[in-house]
């Protein structure tokens, strides 16, 4: 299945608004009192005893989108992610999956959330020690109540589409780091599950298994299409897997855009930091840079190169060419990008375009424009003749 913006679907998988999850004695009474709300961390912590992990946070995850929640340590990540299927009990706000209220869930709609609708993978699986690979990720359809063959069957599908084929009989101990936590993986997947929801998995990996790992999820994503929700506090990371990124400082979202929003337009000083480093040009796409032909023959000459080429890539077809590359989609000519733009984007002096900007409390991702775009493939450029491959 597709997941990128030819996909028209567009319901929200979560829908969350107005969100708080506030630690300390009497926390129900901070969200509601504009005083107590407004203070920051320190001085609420002094006047009431209070942690607001959770500020008053709203955002969709769209169906099929990576929908990543980064931020530094103690911004809030996990606390968010486990108020969505209420491992922790939100203090206030509202979350919806397909439309229905998680916080009126019972405990037996609740169980079945978590174990149907939306798997949690996290970074310690709690793999069963003395349970082969095969039983460890049968386990989840185990509790599911699905009977031997089929879960064993299901199992096996399942461990060899995370690259585990072979090793079924293995014992947790017997594997490497990244094996377990292809494992977890697999054990999250057997269920099928509408959403999975990652904290940190590879944050203990080595980079390089943190790499195989991260292409995994890519790879999966392309296949599956499945809609993710996953948690880092790497900014690489983010921008690798995210379509979405909603970047948290003390508890709030203060930027919810794609990568190139962030990177391109960051709503503030703190975000701007945060991405200083970036190289844009591996983030930023073609879009940023381009115009319109300045006439016929300029569109209808050049280099192709897709709308989501990265600059990097499209500075390349431009220096093989040594003109201005066409932005060429289905064939049609959108417009053309030349060096001076392209180095523009490079040095800072051209922005994404619109849409990134600050969420604050307000609900973050309902920006109609943006369709989930996708994983960021190397978009793949020609530097002649009509088509971007
Ligand atoms: N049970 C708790 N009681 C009190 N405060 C808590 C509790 N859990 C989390 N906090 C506080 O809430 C804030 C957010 O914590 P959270 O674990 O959600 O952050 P995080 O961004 O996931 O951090 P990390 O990347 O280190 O896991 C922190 O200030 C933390 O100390």
């Amino acid at each position: 299945m597709s997941t990128t913006a030819d996909t028209a679907d567009h319901t929200p998988v979560f829908s969350v608004d107005g969100l708080w999850k506030v630690f300390g004695p009497k926390a129900d009474r901070i969200p509601g009192d504009p005083e107590l709300a407004a203070l920051g961390p320190a001085e609420l912590r002094a006047r009431t005893g209070c942690t607001a992990a959770v500020r008053d946070v709203g955002f969709d995850v769209r169906k099929g989108e990576v929908f990543v929640v980064m931020g530094l340590s103690g911004s809030g990540k996990s606390t968010l992610v486990r108020c969505l299927t209420r491992l922790i009990e939100p203090t206030a706000g509202s979350i919806a999956i397909d439309g229905e209220d998680v916080r009126a869930m019972d405990k037996a709609r609740l169980r079945a959330l978590r174990r149907h609708r939306a798997a949690m993978v996290f970074q310690h699986f709690g793999l069963l020690p003395h349970r082969s690979v095969l039983d460890n990720v049968a386990y989840g359809l185990q509790i599911q109540g699905v009977g031997r063959d089929e879960r064993r069957e299901r199992a096996a599908e399942v461990v060899a589409k995370v690259g585990l084929a072979g090793l079924e009989q293995r014992r947790p101990a017997q594997l490497s780091g990244g094996q377990r936590q292809r494992v977890g993986l697999a054990r999250a997947l057997v269920v099928d599950p509408e959403v999975l929801l990652f904290d940190e998995p590879f944050s203990a990996l080595d980079p390089l298994i943190r790499r195989d790992m991260q292409e995994e999820v890519v790879r999966l994503h392309r296949e599956e299409g499945r809609t993710m929700v996953f948690i880092t506090h790497d900014l690489g990371e983010a921008l690798k897997l995210g379509d979405r990124i909603a970047l948290m400082r003390d508890g709030r979202v203060v930027q919810l855009g794609t990568p190139e929003e962030i990177v391109g337009s960051p709503a503030d000083d703190y975000v701007r930091a945060f991405v200083r480093d970036v190289p844009r040009e591996q983030v930023m796409t073609v879009r940023t840079a381009m115009r319109p032909a300045a006439s016929a023959e300029e569109a209808g000459s050049g280099p192709a190169v897709r709308p989501d080429a990265t600059v990097s890539e499209a500075i390349e077809a431009v220096a093989r060419a040594g003109g201005p590359a066409r932005v060429l989609d289905g064939g049609r000519c959108l417009g053309v990008v030349d060096s001076e733009a392209l180095l523009d984007v490079v040095a800072g002096v051209t922005g994404a375009p619109a849409g990134g900007r600050a969420a604050g409390g307000a609900p973050g991702s309902k920006d109609p424009g943006a369709a989930p775009a996708g994983l960021r493939a190397p978009a793949a450029l020609a530097t002649t003749g009509e088509e971007p491959v």
